[in-house]
């Protein structure tokens, strides 16, 4: 399977999400290409989070503020949040940097409920992150592209994963979550 095509089923399942149902992913790509939102494959999407894209990973270093309380990445607020009581919470929120809230996240033991619970916590970060003007006009910028959470550590889930086992395959989450709360901003800015 190419990668364009790739890009057209990740498109597809973000807008079954999105409620858009009952459609085949083959008519769903015609009806976003008619409307100039699906170019040809995958140079209209931004698929990895890095260099010029940094800004959309978790690890940009950018202050996160949730429930009033401010950490120093999303990365921190994301992997905190597993936490069961304070003193996991503020080891994960004192890392010095988001990969070392990643491993102190990975380390403390997760609350009981935490993969019921961690898209809608990983939704509220995302949402936060992109309540600064800065961060909210750039998410806005990239009009209609498709974002894809490409990645080479084996991240299906919150990500595409293209080493040569995966072959560019995964769920992203990550990826649905921040067009959704992109979809929102417009919403809001529209209204
Ligand atoms: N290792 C690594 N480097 C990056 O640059 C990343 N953006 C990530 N991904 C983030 O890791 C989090 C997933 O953690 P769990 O496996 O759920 O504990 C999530 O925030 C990804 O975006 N990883």
């Amino acid at each position: 399977m190419s990668k364009s095509v790739d890009v057209e089923r990740i498109i597809a399942e973000t807008l079954r999400t999105a409620g858009v149902q009952g459609a085949h992913d083959a008519a769903i790509a015609e009806a976003l290409r008619n409307r100039g939102l699906l170019l040809d494959g995958i140079e209209t999407a931004i698929s990895g989070f890095s260099g010029e894209h940094r800004w959309l990973s978790n690890f940009w270093l950018s202050p996160v503020t949730l429930d009033g309380v401010t950490a120093a990445t999303a990365e921190h607020h994301y992997q905190a949040a597993k936490a069961m009581n304070t003193d996991d919470w503020s080891q994960v929120m004192s890392a010095e940097t988001p990969g070392a809230a990643k491993r102190a996240g990975s380390a403390i033991e997760a609350r009981d409920d935490w993969d019921d619970v961690k898209v809608q916590v990983m939704r509220r970060v995302t949402e936060a992150k992109f309540k600064y003007p800065d961060l909210a006009k750039r998410l806005l910028d990239t009009g209609h592209a498709p974002l894809i959470e490409e990645n080479h550590w084996h991240d299906t889930f919150w990500g595409v994963c293209s080493c040569d086992v995966h072959g560019y395959s995964g769920q992203n989450m990550l990826g649905r979550i921040l067009m959704d709360v992109r979809q929102s901003l417009r919403v809001k800015l529209s209204a």
